[in-house]
């Protein structure tokens, strides 16, 4: 059996003598969707710059495609950080944006050729915004700009997929579309796809497992299972609610609720 995409045992981790993780275990196989969710300062970007290599740590294992994070190829590897934010008024189509993902690959001070064009267009049309590809990229709504960085990140040809909040500030119906190209990516590419998500009743609708972590990761399995109360109240405190969402309810699409 091959090994997975990430493997990681018994993993802690330090700000200067500040432990924020601890007893960390978790396996992404190829082709999985894991999410990890859990309060403010729980450690889940710190995870992810760990995964990243970068940020140390201070024992256990961690492998990123079966080596350590810091020798991992960084064109194996798409990251999407937590805001990503273009400059204002800077005249760069969507297409050119995506196109940028191609750099890592052939070197920045090469142009692009067609197969380079080709594999930007493609990753536009995997995220379904290809239509809109020769608009200013700040004329975009914030969920049609986050689809646009994710079609340049897979520009790379990524094996791995780290998305930090990726689902910030959209609706629910988009986010709902975003989670189905994610799975759509998926399945087309094969690649494995981890993110950091506040929105834990739809995402586990479209993820193959769940990770909540605060420290430590209190609950690790197939997403469609309930996350027991006491691991819920264990992460988010006893005030949480969780609305668990129904994927068929129709006045969800149509905004009729509160
Ligand atoms: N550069 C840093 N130096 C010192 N402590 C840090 C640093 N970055 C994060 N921390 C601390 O590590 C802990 C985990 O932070 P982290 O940003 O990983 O949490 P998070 O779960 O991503 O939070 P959020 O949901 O607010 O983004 C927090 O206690 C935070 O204060």
């Amino acid at each position: 059996m091959s090994l997975p995409y990430i493997f990681i045992e018994d993993l802690e981790v330090k700000y200067g003598n500040k432990v924020v993780l601890e007893d960390i275990f978790l396996k992404v196989e190829k082709g999985e969707i894991v999410s990890i969710v859990g309060p403010n300062g729980g450690g889940k970007t710190t995870l992810l710059k760990v995964i990243l290599g970068l940020k140390d740590y201070s024992k256990g294992t961690i492998k990123v495609l079966g080596k350590n994070p810091k020798e991992v190829d960084k064109k194996e590897i798409g990251y999407l950080p937590q805001r990503e934010e273009t400059a204002k008024n800077f005249p760069i189509s969507v297409f050119e944006t995506v196109l940028m993902g191609r750099y890592p690959k052939i070197g920045l001070f090469r142009k692009p050729g067609e197969k380079d064009k080709e594999i930007a267009l493609e990753s536009l049309k995997l995220v379904k915004m290809d239509h809109l590809k020769d608009e200013n990229i700040n004329k975009l709504s914030g969920g049609q700009r986050q689809r646009v960085f994710i079609a340049r990140a897979l520009a790379m040809e990524p094996k791995i997929l780290i998305l930090d909040e990726p689902s910030t500030g959209l609706d629910i119906v988009a986010q709902e579309d975003f989670y189905k190209i994610l799975v759509e990516i998926r399945n087309k590419k094969e690649m494995s796809i981890i993110m950091v998500s506040h929105d834990i009743g739809v995402v586990s609708t479209f993820v193959d497992k769940i990770a909540c972590l605060n420290k430590t990761i209190h609950y690790h399995g197939k997403s469609g299972t309930p996350i027991p109360k006491d691991v819920l109240e264990k992460v988010f405190g006893s005030n949480i609610q969780i609305l668990v969402h129904d994927p068929h309810c129709k006045g969800c699409h149509r905004g009729e609720h509160d």
